[in-house]
């Protein structure tokens, strides 16, 4: 499918959109590197040069209580600028032990620490644990600006922010390794600060994160396609960024299971179930044509439960050939809902 007919406008917006986005995003960033001591610059170049522009569509879920349309987790990046949607309260972030839930206002950004600022800041920086509820009335449709490292990046604490003699919290890691990690194991916050600690605990824990994906296989029986899809969503990132070259916008849609498990809002994710059968959420990329775009990932979840489809079988297969033409009208929509000729972007950071 090609979306990039005048009709459409995707690429205008999305290259706007981005556009605004790397430029308000790269001027917090420098005002958080200055705010943490650090050479305001500190994170520009590839600790920022990777950007990857999300959206996320969430229709109307028949059961709200089997399910969530994103698990707890944190950004696995440094920052990530969400727009979301008026009027319906979805996004909640986990403080003082309980959830709260994130309004939308009216033309302003949810931002979110991710991860690797928070190794980059050696924990001064705390990542926002965050999550997305359902409901069974509205759709839900948002938009999420990932501030990125590039895969080779080494990501680790500046030296600076340790004290001498001190251990960092955190070791060094190459960011595609870190990522390949969050795919799999993204919702398990705990594990996930594992894994950035010391490689020595790090080699002792991987075995057993191993096998636990052999349980998985065995025992759910989708574990090895689980993983295939991973290597695949690879291929396609690699393939959309081959396409933007060539100044093209495409998508190509395909189902992964929503990292790897079903979540439902009770936490207990993991008995609920943990396959594709529960939980799907087909992905299309678009790239957009500009240089240092970030490749676009719409993403709708569609609900299942126990093994049953809501939704009828063929229509699930319709939908691994192409994304259906009105989410990315529902996307088109919302990025040109907010204009940035009408609404200047200000930073503003608030406690
Ligand atoms: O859709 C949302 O409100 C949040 C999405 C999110 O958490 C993410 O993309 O990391
Ligand atoms: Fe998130």
């Amino acid at each position: 499918m090609i979306v990039g007919d005048d009709s459409f406008h995707c690429s205008e917006v999305v290259a706007k959109y981005t556009q605004e986005m790397r430029r308000m995003g790269l001027e917090m960033l420098e005002l958080l590197c200055e705010g943490l001591g650090l050479d305001p610059k500190y994170c520009s170049g590839g600790l920022s040069e990777s950007p990857l522009l999300l959206a996320h569509h969430y229709p109307p879920c028949p059961e709200p209580s089997l399910t969530l349309g994103a698990p707890k987790h944190r950004d696995p990046n440094l920052v990530t600028i969400l727009l979301q949607e008026k009027d319906i309260n979805a996004l909640q972030v986990f403080k003082d032990g309980e959830w709260i839930v994130v309004e939308p206002i009216p033309y302003a950004f949810v931002v979110n620490i991710g991860l690797m600022l928070q190794v980059i800041s050696n924990g001064r920086l705390i990542g926002a644990e965050h999550r997305v509820v359902t409901n069974s009335e509205f759709a839900r449709t948002t938009v999420a600006y990932f501030i990125r490292p590039t895969s080779k990046q080494i990501i680790e604490p500046a030296k600076s922010l340790i004290s001498s003699g001190a251990r960092p919290i955190y070791r060094s890691i190459v960011f595609e390794e870190f990522l390949k990690n969050f795919m799999i194991k993204g919702a398990d916050i705990e594990q996930e600060l594992l894994f950035l600690t010391w490689a020595s605990e790090y080699h002792c824990r991987y075995l057993p994160f191993r096998s636990k994906l052999e349980d998985h296989r065995t025992v759910k029986g989708e574990g090895k396609r689980a993983v295939k899809i991973q290597a695949s969503e690879s291929d396609k990132v690699a393939s959309a960024r081959l396409v933007s070259r060539s100044h093209k916008i495409s998508t190509e849609t395909f189902w992964r299971p929503l990292w790897g498990r079903a979540a439902n809002p009770n936490g207990d994710h993991k008995e609920h179930g943990g396959t594709a059968k529960h939980q799907k959420q087909r992905i299309a990329f678009v790239v957009s044509p500009f240089r240092g775009g970030a490749v676009l990932v719409c993403a709708a979840v569609r609900w299942c439960s126990d093994g049953a489809s809501f939704l009828p079988e063929e229509e699930e297969d319709a939908g691994i050939n192409g994304c259906a033409t009105s989410d990315y009208f529902l996307f088109n929509h919302l990025l040109s809902s907010f204009s940035f000729n009408q609404h200047p972007l200000e930073t503003r950071l608030q406690r």
